[in-house]
């Protein structure tokens, strides 16, 4: 058996992570720290301050002692400005930052470039521009009186992400808090806490006063230590359905504002009139991109019976071209799962597939040729019926299950017939069909012979167990923002 090498192609170099806290970057008080791998070789990258609840409380501390400092006063203009900046730093240490978001998460470098650091940018762009042309709530009562809504900032905002989009998913937050005016204490995954350690500096280097950005490493419990502490005013988080209800729970007795971006278990429906070439291509993207790490990734594909075996042969011929590899090889599609604990559960998932009668029309199992590292081969499922445990639970590994149907009814009963809701993407060349199905899929995001194709000025978000609020343009500036009705007799 070759083995391959996946060793970084680059000057480069991992960082340690720090806590950052009032504009300087600390250690933990007690000196504990835990280690950060590299999902493609097993190495360890460096080291990372573990918060506990006193870090936690420095940085909520000195996020309060800013929200009354200059940030929210600042005029319009001068704090847009700022934003901006932010990204125009981002774009200008990009290499650095596609490297380290490459070497955390062992995504393919390629990728991090192209997806995660330009969309981390454009996150900063995007609302120095919109935060400019929000307007206001205004009504006129007759000739009794005027009422008009004016906005502030909710106050200290925990910002709580996961590790698949380390960078995109803190910024798709951190951009419209700021921009509404807040300061925030940033938790991000111990996972992958490379890129949120830079951009606290970017940060502080255009321009964000000391004590608006926070930041505390850790696990779990640092994360709770945040979402239960009186002094902060709502929690934005991306990650895991259970850890939604957990955070729920934790930030009840204080009553925060929440938003939660949840887990997804998300349909590919695919007519029998549908452009086959484009379908095939985009589903293989839906399918495996990111490794299949990405809450939007179709992982239900239902294919009508009449262009299922040709569907088939296709979508299995064009997978089996993917080159799962070294992450900082141009040529690799698929790079390594972002840690040993995940790598664990999708292949626990393939093997519960092998229990359910699956058939494997490729991969199945782990990546061969790897010496070391988390690489799993993209997976074809067939053969499972609606009730399996892959068919209904969130795998978020390179892995799709393909079930025919005959009727738009049937179809729809299976597409809904999960407590998820996040996405889905449909496949038509029937716009009546396209409107009539779409319409009826519960899922906050029903996308047309596409997939992920995004405008950050629309309500991004799921429901049922998928989430709770949206974000995304005014979506965002609503949920980072307090409102003041003020009525004026006439
Ligand atoms: N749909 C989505 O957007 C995502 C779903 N996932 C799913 O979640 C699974 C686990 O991934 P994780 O990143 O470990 O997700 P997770 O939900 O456990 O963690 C996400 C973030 O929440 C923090 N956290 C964990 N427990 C917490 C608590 N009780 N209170 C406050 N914060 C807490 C974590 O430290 C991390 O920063 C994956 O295997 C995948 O199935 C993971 C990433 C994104
Ligand atoms: O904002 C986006 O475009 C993508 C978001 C993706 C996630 O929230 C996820 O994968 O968790």
């Amino acid at each position: 058996m070759q083995t391959q090498t996946t060793e970084a192609k680059t000057e480069i170099k991992s960082i340690d992570c720090s806590h950052y806290i009032n504009g300087k970057y600390a250690p933990s008080k007690n000196g504990k720290t835990f280690e950060n791998i590299n999902p493609a070789t097993e190495e360890k990258l460096g080291v990372v301050a573990a918060g506990s609840k006193e870090e936690v409380d420095q940085a909520v501390s000195a996020a309060r002692k800013a929200l009354k400092g200059e940030w929210a006063n600042l005029p319009l203009r001068k704090r847009s400005a700022i934003i901006r900046k932010i990204g125009d730093l981002i774009l200008e240490r990009k290499e650095e930052l596609a490297t380290l978001e490459s070497l955390d998460t062992g995504k393919p470098l390629w990728l991090s470039n192209s997806v995660d650091i330009d969309r981390a940018a454009y996150n900063f762009h995007f609302f120095a521009d919109f935060m400019t042309s929000v307007g206001n709530e205004t009504y006129q009562q007759d000739d009794i009186a005027v009422h008009y809504a004016v906005r502030r900032p909710v106050g200290v905002v925990g910002l709580i992400n996961p590790w698949n989009l380390p960078l995109l998913l803190m910024t798709w937050k951190l951009a419209p808090a700021l921009a509404a005016g807040n300061t925030v204490v940033m938790k991000p995954s111990e996972v992958t806490p490379m890129t949120a350690t830079v951009l606290a500096q970017i940060c502080s280097d255009a321009g964000v006063p000391d004590g608006v950005v926070n930041m505390v490493h850790g696990f779990g419990e640092t994360g709770a230590a945040l979402t239960s502490h009186p002094d902060v005013d709502a929690i934005a988080f991306t990650g895991e359905t259970v850890t939604g209800s957990e955070i729920m729970k934790s930030a009840a007795p204080t009553l925060k504002k929440l938003s939660f971006e949840l887990g997804g278990k998300n349909p590919n429906i695919i007519f029998a009139d549908t452009d086959l070439d484009d379908t095939i291509e985009t589903t293989i993207k839906s399918s495996f991109i990111n490794q299949g790490e990405v809450c939007l990734c179709g992982s239900r594909i239902y294919v009508e019976r009449a262009i299922y075996d040709a569907f088939l042969e296709r979508f299995v011929a064009r997978t089996k071209e993917l080159k799962v590899g070294n992450p900082f090889e141009e040529t690799t599609n698929i790079g390594a799962l972002v840690s040993e604990e995940h790598y664990k559960k999708v292949l626990r998932y393939l093997d519960i597939a092998k229990e359910e009668g699956a058939t494997f029309l490729t991969g199945g199992t782990a990546s061969e040729g790897f010496e070391k590292g988390f690489f799993v081969d993209p997976t074809i499922i067939t053969g499972l019926g609606k009730d399996s445990r892959c068919v209904r639970e969130e795998i978020f590994g390179p892995v799709v299950t393909v079930i025919p149907f005959d009727t738009e009814e049937e179809v729809l009963e299976q597409v809904n017939g999960t407590h998820y809701g996040l996405s889905a993407s449909l496949w038509t060349s029937d716009i009546k069909r396209a409107h009539r199905v779409g319409g009826q899929i519960e899922a906050g995001m029903v996308w047309i012979n596409t997939w992920f194709l995004r405008d950050l000025r629309t309500p991004f978000g799921g429901m049922k167990h998928s989430g709770i609020g949206r974000e995304g343009g005014a979506h965002s500036f609503d949920f980072y923002s307090e409102l003041t009705n003020i009525t004026v007799k006439l």
